[in-house]
């Protein structure tokens, strides 16, 4: 474990029970996060990718294995049921593909929902709330309901609620997946731009290879397993890197289980 490190999982095993079947949905999965990395999870249909982010969320639980943040182990049986809330509330940060916004609410009422849920004063949240909505470039939208917001913008407000409270790591399950072509670029290049001036952790989901290539290590994923790592050079141009992902994929899926 390096110092720098900030999640690390041990032989994560998450086994899902279907009537009387078994669905292993991931096996002795292992890996270590530095502070500051952008991973992504990429791999073929149902090899456990969002099973994997979800227990790293503390969303679900394992059937066995361990997640540590830093030094802290994360429990998750109902005697630590306080510190796991605590875990989801302020370590992790979540976006989805389909944005989750609430519709009856404006754009600064969504941002500001995790400070209002915390109890925070009336004129802090409304301080924060402002710098987050210029951090994702909407300064003019603060008024806005989601419905009058185009999809670009709308993943625009997840993002800045999933980052109002600072969280340690940026979970975003496929957050590009509704997106077209040069909208997904534009989401891709604001995360590198929150990585690059605040340090954000990210481990992101995507089956799309140039918006992976703006992360810096790929997780390739078939199985249930993680069965092959690509660290980026960062060098090297996005094309290039699509290409590489492209192939290192492609050398995962050809090797046998
Ligand atoms: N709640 C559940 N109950 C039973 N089986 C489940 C459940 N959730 C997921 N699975 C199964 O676990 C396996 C992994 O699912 P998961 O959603 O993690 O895959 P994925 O890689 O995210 O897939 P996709 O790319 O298609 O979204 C699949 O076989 C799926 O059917």
């Amino acid at each position: 474990m390096s110092s720098n490190t900030i999640l690390r999982l041990g032989d994560v095993e998450k086994v899902y029970q279907q009537g009387s079947n078994k669905v292993i949905a991931l096996q002795k999965t292992k890996f270590e996060i530095d502070a500051g990395e952008f991973v992504v999870i990429m791999g073929t249909s149902g090899s456990g990718k969002t099973t994997l982010l979800n227990i790293i969320g503390g969303m679900i639980e394992p059937s066995s294995g361990t997640l540590f943040l830093r030094d802290k182990k994360i429990h998750f049986d109902a005697k630590h049921a306080q510190q796991l809330a605590q875990y989801r509330k302020k370590e992790i940060g979540v976006v989805f593909q389909d944005f989750n916004l609430i519709d009856a609410m404006t754009v600064n009422e969504n941002i500001a929902i995790p400070l209002i849920l915390d109890g925070e004063d009336a004129s802090s949240i409304k301080e924060r709330t402002s710098q987050m909505l210029k951090r994702v470039s909407l300064e003019q939208r603060g008024d806005f309901r989601p419905y009058e917001l185009s999809g670009g913008q709308q993943q625009r407000v997840a993002l800045a609620r999933a980052l109002i409270k600072e969280p340690t790591i940026l979970l975003a399950d496929e957050p590009t997946g509704n997106l077209d072509f040069e909208t997904s670029k534009a989401i891709l290049e604001l995360l590198v731009e929150i990585k690059r001036s605040f340090g954000q952790t990210i481990i992101m989901v995507t089956h799309d290879p140039l918006m992976a290539a703006y992360g810096e290590r790929i997780l390739f994923m078939h199985d249930g397993m993680i069965k092959e790592e690509l660290q980026l050079l960062e060098e090297l141009d996005l094309d290039r890197k699509r290409e590489e992902i492209i192939a290192a994929f492609y050398d995962m899926k050809g090797r046998p289980s």
